[in-house]
């Protein structure tokens, strides 16, 4: 599936014009997910459709949704832009930057500096880099590119052959270790379990994918994680704001209580 998708973004490549600079104070994810005051840092996803789910959200209201999950107190908006499998648009970046104050992690699957440079217009705070969609050093330039212009990345691994290529070239601030195999669409949390202990200790690690329950969030943050990205699971329910309180809020609670 993942070649799939990269041998269609080769194509789009092709045709891809860089709309004009929308000069938009970039916001830093980094700083975000370190100040939330949650116990874990908070990236809630919006995402229509994907690959593996299909349609997750009918009526899908990527502005107002933004809005509900910066109330309920998210730390940062991933957005997906890939058109063809998440059913996306480069847009609604701009369309929630211009009603958000939160970061805003552009999620795609970006190989070339062309893309780099159209997230910087659009608005895009952060990207996402690949680490299974990339060579190793072709993941640095694109990540230093991104920090010429003004952002972030999160760099996201699956296996650890991946990241340990990686981190031969350098330490990215933050690291994200998908939960998904983006081959076999299989998730599992272990994954952050294991990869755990192979992230250096600067950086800032992220659980993505397969979060759903307090319990979920409460695994990934033992085995050290700082923060989580969710998607299907605030997506699919009515009311965005009631979820994360209870998926985030409870957590504190628990915590308090030792
Ligand atoms: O919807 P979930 O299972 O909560 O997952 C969110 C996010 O991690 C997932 O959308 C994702 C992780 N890495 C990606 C790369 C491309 C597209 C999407 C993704």
């Amino acid at each position: 599936m993942l070649d799939q998708i990269l041998q269609h973004k080769r194509q789009e490549l092709d045709t891809l014009e860089l709309p004009p600079y929308e000069g938009i104070e970039k916001r830093s994810l980094y700083q975000a997910l370190k100040n939330s005051h949650f116990p874990v840092g908070l990236i809630a996803e919006i995402k229509k459709a994907s690959p593996s789910k299909g349609v997750i959200q009918e009526n899908f209201r990527p502005v107002e949704t933004a809005t509900f999950y910066e109330r309920a107190g998210a730390s940062a908006i991933s957005v997906l832009t890939d058109q063809r499998f998440f059913q996306g648009h480069r847009q609604y970046i701009s369309d929630v930057k211009k009603h958000v104050r939160l970061p805003i992690l552009r999620k795609d699957f970006i190989i070339e500096e062309e893309q780099v440079e159209e997230s910087a217009r659009i608005g895009a705070d952060a990207i996402l880099l690949i680490g299974e969609a990339l060579e190793a050093s072709k993941l640095h330039e694109l990540y230093n590119s991104a920090r010429e212009k003004g952002m972030e990345a999160l760099v996201e691994v699956h296996s650890e052959e991946v990241l340990a290529n990686i981190l031969k070239h350098f330490e990215p601030a933050i690291v994200g270790v998908n939960n998904r195999d983006l081959t076999t669409f299989e998730t599992s949390l272990g994954q952050t379990e294991r990869m755990a202990s192979y992230i250096p200790d600067n950086s800032l690690l992220v659980s993505e994918s397969g979060i759903f329950t307090r319990e979920d969030i409460l695994r990934v943050k033992r085995a050290g994680a700082e923060a989580v990205l969710i998607g299907e699971a605030l997506m699919r329910h009515e009311n965005p704001m009631e979820q994360i309180d209870i998926m985030m809020r409870s957590e504190a609670h628990e915590r308090t209580n030792g």
